[in-house]
């Protein structure tokens, strides 16, 4: 997805709070948007989400999108198992794989036990896990997450942590609003700033200085095209190559190697302690 020349206002007249936004969302992308309160981020979100329309410049190549607002309408007189089964079928699951999917993301959060109490009675908490779950439970291709972690416990906290991880590491791309700055860092592919209306790149942390991680696969071929990360690789004779990769892409490569044909036997995955032999280009 694409965001080309995008301003938002409020009517007419409004003073412009985005302007001039270009943004490129790529597929398997993390992406961690922030900026002072009130500069405008949730109203960035809005935009990606499709919530809110630009009120000029452009944005192509939608994917289908999930959108976890900052506060949780929780007024629809179903179930929470009933709303995230709706949710699923939105995102083109059919019932029978929709209630399943639905009960699974309830238990993964540990929230099973409320799945028949309409949501009017959860508490804020639980409101919370289905308000999270009803982003996860269609596996979009594009998950937007504003302040999602805020209210939840940390056990739950957590879990959405990993969960965001795997969309990533499926292909899927998220772009999340945080006021924990360590909220995965080290796992972001890349960070904007939303300032007096403008969105501007965070420039990254050299890749030397990130953690980075080392994979040794044994196989009959050679590691499928380019791999996710574009790792530094070692041949270890035998059919076994060492990848090492930053750690923020070693989701993504291993799942690369396992799923390729025939899939990679993976040997060993490990921190790697010194810094890449070679510079990245
Ligand atoms: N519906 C609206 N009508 C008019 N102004 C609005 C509306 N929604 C937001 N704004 C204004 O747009 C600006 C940006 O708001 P936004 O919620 O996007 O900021 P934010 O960076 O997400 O803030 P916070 O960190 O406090 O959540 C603010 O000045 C806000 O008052």
């Amino acid at each position: 997805m694409e965001l080309t020349g995008v301003g938002r206002r409020h009517g007419l007249r409004g003073p412009w709070i985005l302007r001039d936004v270009g943004l490129r969302v790529p597929r398997g992308a993390l992406l961690r948007i922030e900026g002072a309160n009130g500069s405008g981020k949730s109203t960035l979100l809005r935009l990606l989400a499709g919530i809110d329309a630009p009120s000029t410049g452009r944005i192509t190549g939608r994917p289908r999108t999930a959108y976890v607002p900052e506060r949780f309408p929780a007024a629809l007189p179903l179930t929470a198992a009933g709303y995230l089964t709706r949710l699923g079928r939105v995102h083109g699951l059919r019932r029978p794989a929709a209630a399943r999917a639905a009960l699974e993301w309830l238990e993964r959060f540990g929230a099973a036990g409320h799945a028949h109490t309409p949501l009017s009675r959860l508490s804020k908490g639980t409101s919370q896990k289905v308000a999270v779950a009803q982003g996860l439970v269609g596996r979009p291709e594009l998950l937007v997450l504003d302040e999602a972690w805020t209210g939840l416990d940390a056990a739950s906290r957590e879990i959405l942590d990993r969960a965001v991880r795997e969309r990533v590491a499926d292909g899927g791309s998220v772009v999340f609003v945080d006021h924990d700055p360590r909220r995965l860092a080290g796992h972001c592919h890349a960070v904007h700033r939303v300032a007096e209306g403008r969105l501007s790149a965070v420039p990254a942390v050299p890749a030397a200085s990130l953690p980075r991680v080392r994979v040794e696969a044994v196989g009959t071929a050679p590691p499928p095209g380019r791999l996710p990360g574009d790792p530094l690789a070692e041949d270890l004779g035998g059919g076994a190559v060492r990848l090492t990769v930053a750690a923020a892409d070693s989701d993504a490569l291993l799942r690369a190697l396992l799923t390729a044909r025939p899939p990679w036997h993976i040997r060993s995955v490990s921190a790697a302690a010194d810094a890449p032999e070679e510079p990245r280009p």
